[in-house]
């Protein structure tokens, strides 16, 4: 019998009680049908306000009217239900993706201004299985192969997905048993889309015995392998691992004995701190940083240096990455630095931030006195007049400035564990 299964996953997710308000994404598909009627049931017992959600990408004939039999639906059920146009697309990139990626936007804007701070999505074991097996093809390690968490805080919102272990052929019967029908997207047969490709994998994988449900289990697996060892990092980051002038260093004897899979992720996450990148630099760029690292070379990537210094491992901004960006002196510099002046009567007027870089390193003559790389400090912020230095707090040569990292050294720690 599903249903005490189904209605267990859901409330499971909202322990111990759903927030006041929640809202619900439902694009009439099998999954998000039955989790708008699961959502309804729990909320109703806890007496939680449910409002749904629908996008129309307007990409298929057929959408709108999918989307106003969700409307009716949620109308007779007494929610409150909203369709979301997106019409933006430029032509560029991948159609499939930016999609996805406008939805997400416009449900968080949407439930925003109505002061909801979570909305439930239908991703299903079979959904979670076809990502394990897209990400296997691209040779993904534990954090590729842990797919999609039951939750993720993106744009603001609370995305929480309480079905993944639920398949979507038990979803179905569910509907079935209740009389409830759904909308089938055609593009769910199209074979030029990868994931259909895996969706037909994974069915020619049932002789083997491999399912949806047994791969899902591998990504909640892979998720816990993945907590366990970004704990590990955060630990030996605690040993190891120090902020100086916007730069992360490491001891590099210490450093060595870490597990390599350790090692690795301390720096991914060093580089991602300092680069302020959204994404991870790829395993063959980190390999051949470590390599270089090895060698005694210093190697940049995704606009970072990394360098041997002594017995430490400086990991800093590349100055040429960020040296021709201008901004008013009171602009947040590089995404994490900002800079005060003490004196706030002193004129602005003409002052712009720029790296230090070596044209400034020329024009400050005791640039040794600050106990710095020279490329660590070439890549902080200074303030110019044209090409005329007036201030480089880092070198210390202008009692006047000051610069602050916004992102400090905690919230570099911090990173390590948020994942
Ligand atoms: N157009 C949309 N409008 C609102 N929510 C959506 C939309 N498309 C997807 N979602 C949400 O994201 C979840 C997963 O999306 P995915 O693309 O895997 O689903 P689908 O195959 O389009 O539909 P379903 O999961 O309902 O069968 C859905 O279960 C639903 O909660």
């Amino acid at each position: 019998m599903p249903l005490a299964r189904l209605t267990g996953l859901v409330s499971k997710a909202f322990l111990p009680k759903p927030p006041d308000s929640i809202a619900v994404a439902v694009s009439g598909g099998s999954d998000s049908m039955a989790l708008l009627h699961l959502m309804h049931d729990l909320c109703d017992r806890h007496a939680t306000r449910l409002f749904a959600v629908t996008v129309n990408h307007g990409l298929r004939e057929g959408a709108a009217a999918e989307a106003r039999q969700v409307a009716e639906h949620c109308a007779q059920l007494g929610i409150p239900h909203e369709t979301l146009i997106w019409t933006d697309w430029d032509g560029k990139g991948n159609l499939q993706a930016e999609a996805r990626d406008a939805r997400y936007r416009r449900m968080a804007e949407w439930a925003g201004s109505l002061g909801i701070r979570s909305i439930v999505v239908g991703h299903t074991a079979d959904d979670q299985a076809e990502t394990v097996l897209m990400r296997l093809a691209r040779r993904a390690g534990v954090d590729g192969l842990s797919a999609m968490p039951p939750r993720t805080m993106r744009y603001g919102i609370d995305w929480v997905r309480p079905l993944l272990s639920a398949t979507r052929e038990e979803l179905r019967m569910y509907l079935r048993q209740r009389g409830i029908g759904w909308s089938d997207d055609p593009s769910n047969d199209d074979i030029r889309y990868v994931r259909i490709k895996a969706r037909k994998a994974l069915a020619a994988l049932q002789d083997l015995g491999i399912d949806a449900t047994g791969l899902a289990v591998v990504a909640g697996q892979m998720r816990d392998a993945r907590v366990a060892l970004d704990w590990q990092t955060f630990l030996a980051a605690r040993e190891l691992a120090r902020v100086t002038a916007g730069a992360v260093v490491l001891d590099e004897r210490r450093l060595r004995i870490q597990p390599e899979e350790i090692q690795r992720r301390l720096l991914v996450r060093a580089l991602i701190w300092i680069s302020g990148s959204d994404y991870p630099p790829r395993r063959n760029a980190v390999a051949t940083l470590v390599a270089a690292l090895r060698g005694g070379q210093a190697a940049t990537v995704d606009g970072c240096l990394a360098l041997r210094v002594g017995e430490d491992i400086w990991i800093c901004r590349e100055h040429a990455a960020v040296r021709d960006l201008r901004a008013d002196p009171d602009a947040l510099w590089d995404g994490r630095w900002r800079l005060r002046a003490s004196d706030e009567n002193r004129t602005r007027d003409g002052l712009h931030i720029a790296a230090l870089g070596p044209e400034g390193i020329a024009q400050c003559a005791d640039w040794r006195a600050a106990g710095l790389p020279l490329q660590v400090l070439q890549s902080t912020p200074a303030v110019w007049r044209d090409d005329t230095l007036v201030a480089a707090p880092l070198a210390g040569n202008d009692q006047n400035w000051h610069a602050a990292l916004e992102s400090d050294e905690e919230t570099f720690f911090a990173g390590l564990l948020s994942h």
